[in-house]
């Protein structure tokens, strides 16, 4: 049984004032025990966030370093996220391949950093609108999956979090239909099956992609989708609690 994950994404956005907003209508919400919550803040805001947040909310950061350390002016490495108190990273955002250039190998790269800082990658897959149009979106979501999981081995591909966010959906307001995103997701467990069913079954896989309260729940409850990754509505600390509330 896999238990529902619901990490918000702040991008380029947010304050320590919004901090406190969280902490406080965190500290006093009656949440679902089953879900786990994760916040994706940026990097100046994760070690205070860590210092504010309840200890059951999980720290990620946005992207991480391939490099361990060094002179990587503007990088920030695992170790570093670590040391702050984040436990969990994404990687592979759409925004990262798309705007700063991350390939299948620099998705992978830094997949294998965060392992090796014992981080959480939440490893992101998604397709353009073009892509779907011309009918390659698994094709182009499968491939994503297997750049990084061929080059992994059984334990280390266990330590992952999965999350389909198609190009197309991610903060536009329009989103995928719950049937459309559970077809994706089936897929992307059906290809884990080779690797191994244990895999597969234990894995968690996250939509994202103008996930709001009001269409949560539909997605949510949906057989292989197993959590959220929300943007925009991760900044509203009402609407972020309320597609927890749906995940229980
Ligand atoms: O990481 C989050 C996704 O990019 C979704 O963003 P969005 O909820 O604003 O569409």
């Amino acid at each position: 049984m896999r238990a529902p994950l619901i990490a918000g994404n702040w991008k380029m956005n947010g304050s320590l004032s919004l901090i406190d907003t969280f902490a406080e209508a965190l500290s006093g919400a009656e949440l679902p025990q089953a879900v786990t919550l994760a916040l994706a803040v940026p990097f100046p805001y994760v070690g205070v966030a860590r210092e504010r947040l309840p200890q059951s909310v999980r720290l990620a950061g946005q992207t991480l370093s391939d490099q361990p350390s060094g002179a990587f002016t503007g990088e920030v490495s695992g170790a570093m996220l670590a040391d702050v108190g984040a436990d969990m990273v994404l990687v592979g955002h759409s925004e990262r391949r798309t705007l700063f250039g991350e390939d299948d190998a620099a998705v992978l790269a830094r997949v294998q950093a965060a392992l090796g800082q014992g981080l959480t990658p939440v490893l992101c897959l998604g397709e353009t609108l073009e892509e779907r149009d011309a009918e390659r979106t698994e094709a182009v979501v499968l491939g994503q999956l297997e750049a990084v999981m061929e080059a992994l081995d059984s334990d280390e591909r266990a330590r992952l979090v999965l999350a389909y966010e198609p190009v197309w959906a991610i903060g536009t307001g329009r989103t995928a239909t719950p049937e459309q995103a559970q077809q994706v997701h089936a897929a992307i467990r059906a290809r884990l099956e080779r690797y191994d069913g244990a895999l597969a079954a234990s894995m968690q896989v996250l939509y994202g992609g103008s996930m709001k309260p009001d269409n949560a729940a539909e997605l949510l409850a949906q057989p292989d989708i197993d959590g959220g990754l929300i943007g925009g509505a991760s900044l509203k600390v009402d609407d972020f609690l309320a597609i927890c509330q749906s995940a229980g």
